[in-house]
Formats: C-alpha cells, sequence, structure tokens
C-alpha cells in the first residue's frame, strides 16, 4: 500500500517509508492510496471470529506485503492483550472501556503496533531512529511504555509543564533507559509544533519520526476498538452511533476508517471540551485554529487537531457530506462534573472527565429510538485522580498499573522553545 502526504507537495511512498519518516517532507501527515471495503461476508459474520483475526483483517491492506503475514500477526497478539469490554450505562448507551492495557488509555494499542513495526523495518539498521512524540497527557505514557528498551530507537517525549495530570507525568518520565522527557513552557500545541519544525530542520542530522497519530502505525491500529465494540452489538440490532472524547482527533478519524471499511455505523460524534476549533468549523465551514486552553480533560486540550484533515479527506473535502454523517460538539468542565455526577448517580458507573465529555456527545445528539450509543472511555479514572475524587464520592483504588510508576522519581529536562529541543536533538 502506498501512501500520499495531505500537502500533495511530496512523492508518494510505502507503508515503511511512511512509518520510518512519520511526516512527509512538505509536513503533510500521510492518508492511505486506496481504501478497499472489507468482505460483507466477513462483516455479516463477525462474531464468528477473534479479535487477532479482526484486527489483521482489518489492518492487513494498510501494510500490504511489507511486513510478513506471520509477523505482522505476531505483533496483533502482542498488542491486541488485553479486554475492551463494553458497560451498559441505560437502555441505550454503553460505555466501551479502552484503558485495561499497561498505561490505561487507548494510546497503548497504536502505541504497541508502531513499537513494533519500527522495530521490525530497523532490523539490521545501524542507524538509530529517535522518535518525537508531543503530549497532552496520555500519549507520552503510553509511547513510553510501548517503546520502553526497543532496540535501535530512542524516544523523546515532549509535554506541557503543569498541564498534564500528575499520574500522567509519573509516567512519561520516570522510565529512564532510551526514554526522554521534555518538559515544555507552554501549551500541547507548542509541543506539536516544535516536533514538526524538527522534521523540516536540516541540521538536525539524526533519524526522526513521530509516534503521534499522524505516524501511520500510531493511527491506523485505533480502527480496531470500533469493529471490536461492532461484534459485542451486532446481535442488538441497532443503529450504532459513536461518541469519541477527541483531542487530536485520531481516534474518530480511525473510526470513520473502520466505516470505510464496511463496518456499518450510522454517525459519528466527536465530543470535545473547550478546545472548540472543529465544533466551530461545522457552523461555519471556517477553519481557526486557537491556542488550546486547559482543562480538566487534559488530554483533549488539542487546539489545533492534527487528523482533521484527514477527516475532511475521507469526506472528499465536502462540508456537506461531513455533517451527514459527522457531529461535533463542545463542553465546558462544569458540564463534564455535572455529568460525571449524573452517571454515577443514575448508574454508579465511574466516568473519567473524557469519558463524560463523550457521554454528553451523546446526549446533545440524541439517539432515535432504532439507535444505540457508545462513548469511548479513552482514560482510567484514576489518571484523573484529583478530579474524580472532588467530584464523585468515591476512592478509586490504584490499580497495578500505576503502583508501578507512582512512586517513582520524576526525570524530565526543561524546554522553554524550539531551540532547546533543537540542542538536545544535535547533542
Ligand atoms: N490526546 C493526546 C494528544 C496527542 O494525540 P495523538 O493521538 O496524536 O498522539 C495525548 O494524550 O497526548
Amino acid at each position: 500500500m502506498n501512501y500520499y502526504s495531505l500537502h500533495h507537495k511530496s512523492p508518494n511512498t510505502t507503508f515503511k517509508n511512511a512509518v520510518v519518516q512519520g511526516l512527509a517532507k512538505d509536513r503533510g501527515i500521510y492518508f492511505p492510496e486506496n481504501i478497499t471495503p472489507l468482505s460483507k461476508e466477513f462483516i455479516e459474520n463477525i462474531e464468528n471470529y477473534t479479535n487477532h483475526e479482526i484486527a489483521y483483517e482489518a489492518i492487513k491492506q494498510f501494510v500490504g506485503d511489507e511486513i510478513p503475514t506471520s509477523i505482522l500477526k505476531e505483533i496483533i497478539e502482542k498488542t491486541v492483550s488485553f479486554d475492551f469490554p463494553l458497560v451498559t450505562i441505560d437502555e441505550n448507551i454503553a460505555s466501551l472501556e479502552l484503558f485495561h492495557g499497561p498505561t490505561m488509555a487507548f494510546k497503548d494499542v497504536g502505541a504497541k503496533f508502531m513499537a513494533q513495526c519500527l522495530e521490525y523495518f530497523n532490523q539490521g539498521n545501524e542507524e538509530e531512529v529517535t522518535v518525537l512524540v508531543a503530549t497532552s497527557g496520555d500519549t507520552g505514557g503510553a509511547v513510553a511504555n510501548g517503546f520502553l528498551g526497543a532496540k535501535g530507537v530512542n524516544v523523546v517525549i515532549l509535554y506541557p509543564s503543569g498541564k498534564v495530570s500528575d499520574i500522567q507525568e509519573k509516567q512519561l518520565t520516570t522510565l529512564g533507559q532510551n526514554i526522554t522527557a521534555l518538559e515544555v513552557d507552554g501549551v500541547f500545541d507548542d509541543c506539536q509544533e516544535m516536533v514538526k519544525t524538527a522534521f523540516l530542520d536540516e541540521e538536525i542530522t539524526k533519524k526522526l519520526t513521530s509516534a503521534n497519530s499522524i505516524n501511520i502505525a500510531r493511527w491506523l491500529p485505533q480502527m480496531f476498538y470500533f469493529f471490536f465494540a461492532y461484534k459485542a452489538l451486532k446481535s442488538k440490532n441497532k443503529e450504532l452511533v459513536f461518541s469519541v472524547p477527541s483531542g487530536n482527533f485520531g481516534n474518530i478519524c480511525a473510526g470513520i476508517m473502520a466505516q470505510k471499511l464496511g463496518l456499518p455505523i450510522k454517525h459519528f460524534v466527536a465530543a470535545t471540551n473547550v478546545n472548540d476549533t472543529v465544533p466551530n468549523f461545522l457552523v461555519d465551514g471556517v477553519y481557526t485554529p486557537k491556542p488550546s486552553k486547559a482543562t480538566i480533560s487534559n488530554a483533549m486540550d488539542v487546539g489545533n487537531p492534527s487528523n482533521f484533515i484527514r477527516i475532511r479527506e475521507l469526506f472528499n473535502n465536502d462540508l456537506e457530506t461531513l455533517k451527514s454523517a459527522f457531529s461535533s460538539y463542545s463542553f465546558t468542565d462544569d458540564e463534564t462534573r455535572e455529568t460525571m455526577k449524573k452517571i454515577y448517580d443514575n448508574s454508579g458507573y465511574v466516568a473519567d472527565p473524557h469519558g463524560a465529555v463523550g457521554y454528553l456527545g451523546l446526549k446533545k445528539y440524541g439517539l432515535k429510538e432504532n439507535e444505540f450509543g457508545v462513548f469511548l472511555e479513552t482514560a482510567h479514572p484514576v489518571k484523573f485522580l484529583d478530579v474524580v475524587e472532588e467530584t464523585l464520592p468515591v476512592k478509586v483504588e490504584i490499580p497495578e498499573q500505576i503502583q508501578k510508576v507512582i512512586n517513582n522519581k520524576k526525570v524530565a529536562i526543561k524546554a522553554s522553545s524550539y531551540k532547546d529541543l533543537k540542542a538536545y536533538l544535535m547533542k
């Protein structure tokens, strides 16, 4: 499979090159040349397949013959190694919990998949690869964990100082080995911009790639969740509406890819916090990125979502077509807290702030009688311990995955501008 840059000024390239480069030379993100729907028979009989088989069917055309089948299957087995349960919230809504992996956020799947692809492509190569990643909270920990000890790979994580939760910070600053954290005086968009600038800087001779969802190997495996949820809910015979808490819009974009592959999904809701660039775009058709604002759902504090350009491409850059299958609404922190309380009072379910925004998205959309709504629980409530315990009358137990890092010592290098990142990379 070949990929083209969405800035259309770089040559098309292979899966391997797109993974190894992360971003095209023209600063565009990569997009597959073709998307071939899976067979109707496969979709209609999906309940007869294991999650590993489903993931393989979903991803194989995007990898092509660049990774042998047996190795791709092994990569999938190591990636899809935990559960993705659906928890009923009320008669027509369920929470799809994506947080049962090693860092308790949905990013674990893409991070592990990409780390293994990169290790495969890097075999026998003397030159080390530096993976740059910007995080507003969850990507950093997942990438640190997924790439820890990967041969020939060094990871540099940029995160906005004071704008990630304490547990998220521990996850990305305490592992050591081939993982380095840079604590940036700025917001997530500054971190993302610094990463993109480094790619174009010809003075940096290190081989760079990205482990944000701009990288196709981080982005595409996120399709799997939608297939797994469909398999679990198929017997309900209802039309599915997914509400995805959205920051960099990679997850919802992967859901739309799953729909393009033939998964019968009725509608997508991109639920955001007050970082409302996309909801505003749907109203007036003008895309105006803004500096991100800090909220209690910090992993979504993104003012210029990298993947929205892919979503527009999936709808042929036509606003009306996009609006027929996709809505986007924004919610304040007060609304988020109120909703956490409401969900808890009505069902006893402890939603994290991101999940609560997802739930609000379904409510605002207004499910019709024959529809069933799924909101994605993108991270475990423990990752937002203070907010959850301040808002709900609960004491959150600290799971084993978090116990492992919680008392470790933070090690981070301060960075106030691109100059500091460059100096670090040129060392
Ligand atoms: N929500 C993210 C921001 C980066 O998103 P990504 O999916 O492109 O890595 C985070 O938690 O860091």
